[in-house]
């Protein structure tokens, strides 16, 4: 699995690397670059290493923002040397391109899956800037490979990282911790196998003495809510409550998950918030930068849970999708119970769509004013 994560920290790095398709006999290979950082002179560089044309990888609802309808989840833009690098990234990611790409899409094929499967891993803006290894170039990209200038991959050991990495979450460290809402509280430190990502388990009062169906909040990160106490949302105040309340219904756990903006990390979520201040909701917002509704997975709650040995819930949420997904990991919910913050004039708009577009049940929110706060 190293050589993954090695490569995700490579596209972070601004560096290309080579990804190929294990079921390919041809052993043909492809080089993917991420967009942030991408200059003429590095689109140039990809083109002359690889010996042919590049092409720009987009997921389906960035697209739909140009103005093109795919049944795929993605497909290649066809990249031309007449193209800058500026139209390439405003393609990607800009909310009003300056001109369209106008041309035909192809489909995707297992390198170019791969490239966004790692672009997503890494946090980085979904798309990908591929181009396939012309054979006369070949020897020369290996030889890169083999100096270790240039990291090499193949796209089941991609699709396998995948499937595994959650499975092996390693229970790595613990300690009381006393809060302000609840005085006996542990955190349980849990790593995910490739290092990357942290979820931290608050153990609330003494699991001895838990209700049959324990009371649990699955949180996930917001840097901006959680430890500043950004009026853009209510997660702040749902964190400190979901203790509080925890404590109240004689302990439970609450899992403080490594989702940084619905999983699109908190890069993306500034971008994305820089799209609301221009009149996107909380969702369109994440389309355009390529990103579906919810980028969230809860298997790693899951597994948490498992490793905890609880299997029966009160689920403290608004959300659908999580009793959904617990309820298809085999976690009993008991119950549901709500958790709300206040509702501002800086959070009305969030709110609103996250209860209109996402579902959430957040009633009491649409019946508000915008500065009821
Ligand atoms: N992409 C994006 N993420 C946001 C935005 N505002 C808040 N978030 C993130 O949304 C997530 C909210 O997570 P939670 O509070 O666990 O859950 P929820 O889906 O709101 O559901 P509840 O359990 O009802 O609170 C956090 O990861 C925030 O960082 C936004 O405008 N865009
Ligand atoms: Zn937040």
């Amino acid at each position: 699995m190293r050589q993954v994560e090695r490569s995700i920290f490579d596209l972070r790095r601004g560096l290309p690397v080579l990804v190929r398709d294990a079921q390919d006999s041809t052993r043909s290979a492809t080089l993917i670059a991420p967009l942030e950082g991408m200059n003429d002179e590095a689109l140039a560089r990809l083109t002359e290493h690889a010996g042919n044309e590049c092409t720009l990888v987009l997921t389906k609802h960035r697209l739909e923002l140009l103005g093109i309808e795919v049944d795929d989840d993605a497909a290649c833009l066809p990249i031309t040397r007449d193209d800058s690098a500026a139209s390439v990234i405003d393609w990607a990611c800009a909310r009003h391109p300056a001109s369209g790409p106008n041309r035909a899409t192809r489909a995707v094929g297992p390198d170019e899956t791969a490239a966004l499967t790692l672009m997503r891993r890494g946090l980085l803006i979904p798309s990908a800037i591929t181009v396939p290894i012309a054979p006369e170039r070949m020897a020369a990209i290996e030889a890169r490979v083999e100096d270790g200038s240039l990291l090499s991959l193949n796209t089941g050991t991609i699709a396998d990282y995948e499937q595994t990495s959650p499975r092996f979450l390693r229970r790595i460290s613990a300690a009381d911790v006393p809060l302000a809402e609840s005085e006996q509280s542990r955190f349980v430190l849990f790593r995910e196998a490739d290092g990357m990502r942290e979820h931290i388990a608050i153990v609330i009062g003494d699991p001895e003495q838990w209700a049959d169906a324990v009371p649990v909040r699955l949180h996930s990160a917001c840097l901006t809510g959680d430890l500043f106490g950004s009026l853009r949302c209510d997660c702040g105040e749902q964190l400190r409550s979901s203790v509080a309340k925890i404590a109240e219904n004689g302990g439970g756990v609450l899992l403080y998950l490594a989702q940084e903006g619905r999983g699109i990390g908190l890069a993306n979520k500034l971008r994305a918030y820089t799209l609301q201040d221009e009149g996107l909701d909380t969702v369109d917002a994440d389309h355009v930068l390529g990103f579906g509704d919810d980028e969230r997975s809860y298997n790693v709650a899951l597994e948490m849970l498992a490793q905890l040995e609880i299997r029966r819930i009160e689920l403290l949420t608004n959300n659908p999708s999580k009793i959904e997904a617990m309820s298809r990991g085999g976690v009993t919910v008991v119950q549901r119970s709500g958790v709300y913050g206040r509702v501002t004039t800086q959070n009305h708009r969030y709110l609103t769509a996250k209860a209109t577009r996402a579902g959430h049940w957040l009633d009491h929110v649409l019946g508000t004013a915008a500065d009821n706060n």
